[in-house]
């Protein structure tokens, strides 16, 4: 059975009740693509593909796509200006890449770019958590806080979560 990188089992909840930091709040809670988010605030703006491969949907997330046996694991790092700024790792059901190709093989382009431009797309509740982050390759280790919701397209669903490494807080507040 593949794992990810890092697991996101978390006490995860809604994030309109936290109690979250003024700096990472607006991306916390950005109902929109997080990507257009950062490319209205990153000269540059690319996303590195950390891993990418069948795997077995682990546990804690079988309530949030239930018959979902298989799934596309998807890890990458959204880099800005040439720092770091979030790890997200997403969970794409087998019948939803079966139906919808283009999540077969994204590559470098962002999965936001892809499913923010489909019709009939529609976002859960934003949860939010923290957890201990650890990228060694990049040098961090660090407690983030993060976000994840589930989208359905036409009904397919598919899971999102996104680590808010350190150097977001420096990208400053403007819209
Ligand atoms: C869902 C989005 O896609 C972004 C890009 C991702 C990718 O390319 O794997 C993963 C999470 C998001 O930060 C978004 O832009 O909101």
């Amino acid at each position: 059975m593949t794992i990810s990188l890092i697991s996101l089992d978390a006490l995860w909840q809604d994030a309109r009740q936290l109690n979250l930091p003024p700096l990472l709040a607006p991306w916390l809670l950005e109902p929109a693509s997080l990507t257009a988010r950062f490319k209205r605030h990153c000269q540059q703006f690319r996303v590195q593909v950390l891993n990418e491969q069948r795997s077995e949907l682990p546990a804690f997330l079988r309530q949030l796509l239930p018959d979902t046996a298989a799934a596309q694991l998807r890890e990458v790092i959204l880099w800005c200006n040439d720092m770091p700024c979030v790890y997200a790792q997403s969970w794409l059901p087998q019948q939803t890449v079966t139906a919808l190709r283009p999540l077969a093989d994204l590559g470098e382009r962002p999965l936001g770019d892809y499913i923010f431009q489909q019709p009939g797309l529609q976002r859960g509740i934003i949860e939010a958590t923290q957890l201990d982050i650890a990228l060694p390759l990049l040098s961090i280790a660090e407690r983030c806080y993060a976000r994840r919701s589930v989208f359905t397209l036409n009904g397919l669903p598919l899971l999102v979560a996104e680590a808010f490494l350190p150097a977001v807080a420096l990208l400053g507040k403007t819209r």
